[in-house]
């Protein structure tokens, strides 16, 4: 397993080792000691699988305290562009995000702390699975809209497909109206 740091404390992309033989192929998506070892050692709860067609665009999103989720998320098949979004008051990264090419070809993975938002836009037909430390929580749910004008992310994409919850999102600047001049 290849560990790969971004620019943000805590936020890292995985490329699990893929054994290919005449059959196909094997990998290892989750091991508790590797992990352990790798200095995740977030206690897992809940698995989630969504499919996606392309251009879907679900986020951003995370769930408030105390039902706050890290994320272990990957593709099982297609492409997605992933966004995690710093929201720790106090770091010196708030407000800044990384992007993710997530693909089944690489079978790479994110993962991602509690104290993100996050969110994904399809590539192509895409099916999402991730592993979360905490369950879902509907009073808990919250979220930034996509296309915030303070975060400034680059989607790569004019008009996503986005689901009606989603484009009632909240402004980054209405959640957080203290940290943003
Ligand atoms: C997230 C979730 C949703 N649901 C239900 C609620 C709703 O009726 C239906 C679809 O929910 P949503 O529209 O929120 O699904 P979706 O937009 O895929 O939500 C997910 O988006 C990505 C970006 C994340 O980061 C995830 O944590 C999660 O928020 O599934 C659950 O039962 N359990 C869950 O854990």
């Amino acid at each position: 397993m290849q560990v790969i740091k971004t620019s943000i404390e805590g936020l890292v992309e995985l490329r699990p080792k893929t054994f290919k033989d005449s059959r196909g192929s094997f990998l290892e998506t989750y091991n508790q000691p590797v992990f352990h070892e790798l200095g995740i050692t977030a206690h897992f709860v809940q698995d989630n699988q969504s499919f996606s067609t392309k251009g879907v665009l679900r986020g951003l999103h995370f769930q408030n305290a105390p039902f706050a989720q890290g994320k272990l998320v990957r593709v099982i098949t297609g492409k997605v562009m992933d966004i995690a979004v710093d929201l720790r008051e106090g770091s010196p990264t708030f407000g800044k995000y990384e992007a993710f090419i997530l693909d089944s070809e690489t079978s790479n993975m994110a993962y991602i702390p509690e104290g993100f938002a996050h969110g994904f836009v399809a590539l192509e037909d895409s099916i999402f699975s991730y592993k979360c430390t905490n369950v879902y929580n509907k009073s808990c749910e919250s979220g930034i809209i996509w296309n915030d004008p303070d975060l400034n992310i680059d989607w790569g994409i004019e008009n996503p497909n986005v689901s009606d919850k989603d484009q009632q999102l909240a402004r980054f600047r209405e959640l957080f109206p203290q940290t943003v001049s």
